[in-house]
């Protein structure tokens, strides 16, 4: 039976950076894990940070707790067939549904020699708090907190973004949603990995428990909280991708929710500054951002990633080429508005020429 360790969590939580403490400690233990991972863009970025660490599958484009939902168990299956792992690990997209996660492995496993292990949900503490003390009750909201229900591994993560006395408040809040997960507060995933990561057949998930959890918390919970990307259509031209599940898959839940995921390829170097100006002055409800960028003033390719509300930006030395694209992920933001901005950027002269 092969274990299958699923990484959940909101968009920019901290699900990669976990992933390479997984990958370092099933690897520090001789073991040889192997990974899934699932992108909404079709530039698969975080697969970049952890490649060559271990043998991977990516599923792009799309949400597998929906769109391509259908071809996990295959992915699943040919990982296992291709690589023999000790254990697989599936990283979803922030806007998956852990849920319809579950079920899908669930699935896998009665045709096949695999088990779900454990679901670990990650969060972003500060923005979670900031969604619960907020009025709006957004859809995001939501999401998360069917993340946090259907974990039976939980961090709460960035804690470095608490003021004094809010971990605390978290904490209570989060023990409320689920008070059956091993909960953990950490920076950076820093988790004791022994514990989180144990494919030990006495730490493994009970399915129907967290089935229980979520069903007890709402019992509309499907149509209340499932994101789903949004095409704008004043946009078609620009990368976004249709991500509407309106296709008749079977137990799939629709709501009017809804997801934007924009991609914008740069055609060349942009102002630092002015780049990072744009990131300060995005609209709340862009969430995660991330990519690959040159700049006007340095050498060499940069990779950013904004989440909630955090830039950062580090010098990259890619073995192979990668081309430099922003992908933006977020629930309602124009993106048409977004491409303009980012296009003007492009449009800017070198700094020492126009100042
Ligand atoms: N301040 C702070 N930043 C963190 C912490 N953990 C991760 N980050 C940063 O948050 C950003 C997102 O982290 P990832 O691990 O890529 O998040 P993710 O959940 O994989 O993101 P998606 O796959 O896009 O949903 C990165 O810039 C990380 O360096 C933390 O504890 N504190």
């Amino acid at each position: 039976m092969i274990p299958i360790v699923v990484l959940s969590g909101f968009l920019g939580s901290g699900k990669t950076t976990l992933l390479q403490h997984a990958l370092a400690y099933y690897k520090g233990q001789g073991l040889k894990p192997a990974i899934l991972m699932n992108e909404l863009g079709d530039v698969n970025l975080d697969g970049s940070l952890v490649n060559g660490q271990a043998p991977m599958k990516e599923m792009l484009s799309g949400c597998i707790c929906c769109t391509i939902r259908e071809d996990l168990g295959v992915e699943l299956m040919n990982l296992a067939e291709e690589y023999k792992p000790d254990v697989i690990i599936v990283e979803c997209t922030g806007v998956a549904n852990p849920m319809e996660i579950v079920d899908a492995v669930t699935d896998a496993s009665m045709y096949s020699a695999m088990v779900l292990q454990s679901v670990i949900t990650v969060m972003d503490a500060r923005q979670f708090l900031d969604f619960a003390s907020g009025n709006v009750r957004s859809k995001s909201f939501r999401l998360m907190q069917d993340q946090l229900r259907c974990a039976s591994k939980l961090i709460i993560n960035k804690t470095d973004l608490l003021a004094a006395g809010e971990l605390q408040k978290v904490q209570v809040l989060v023990k409320e949603l689920n008070p059956y997960a091993l909960t953990v507060s950490t920076q950076r995933s820093d988790v004791e990995a022994d514990v989180f990561f144990s494919i030990q057949r006495e730490d493994r998930i009970d399915v129907l428990h967290s089935k229980e959890s979520i069903a007890d918390n709402g019992n509309d919970h499907h149509s209340e909280s499932h994101l789903h990307a949004h095409d704008d259509p004043a946009d078609h031209d620009h990368h976004n991708h249709d991500l509407d599940h309106d296709h008749g898959h079977r137990e799939h839940y629709h709501s009017y929710d809804h997801v934007v995921v924009h991609t914008h390829f740069f055609g060349q170097p942009v102002p630092r500054s002015r780049f990072e100006q744009l990131f300060r002055s995005l609209p709340a409800e862009i969430y995660r951002a991330k990519g690959i960028v040159r700049f006007l003033e340095t050498e060499g390719q940069m990779m950013f990633q904004f989440a909630y509300r955090e830039l950062e930006i580090i010098p990259i030395r890619p073995q192979k080429p990668v081309n430099d694209v922003a992908v933006l992920m977020g629930e309602n933001f124009s993106a048409s508005e977004i491409e303009e901005r980012l296009r003007t950027l492009e449009t800017a002269e070198k700094p020492w020429i126009s100042s």
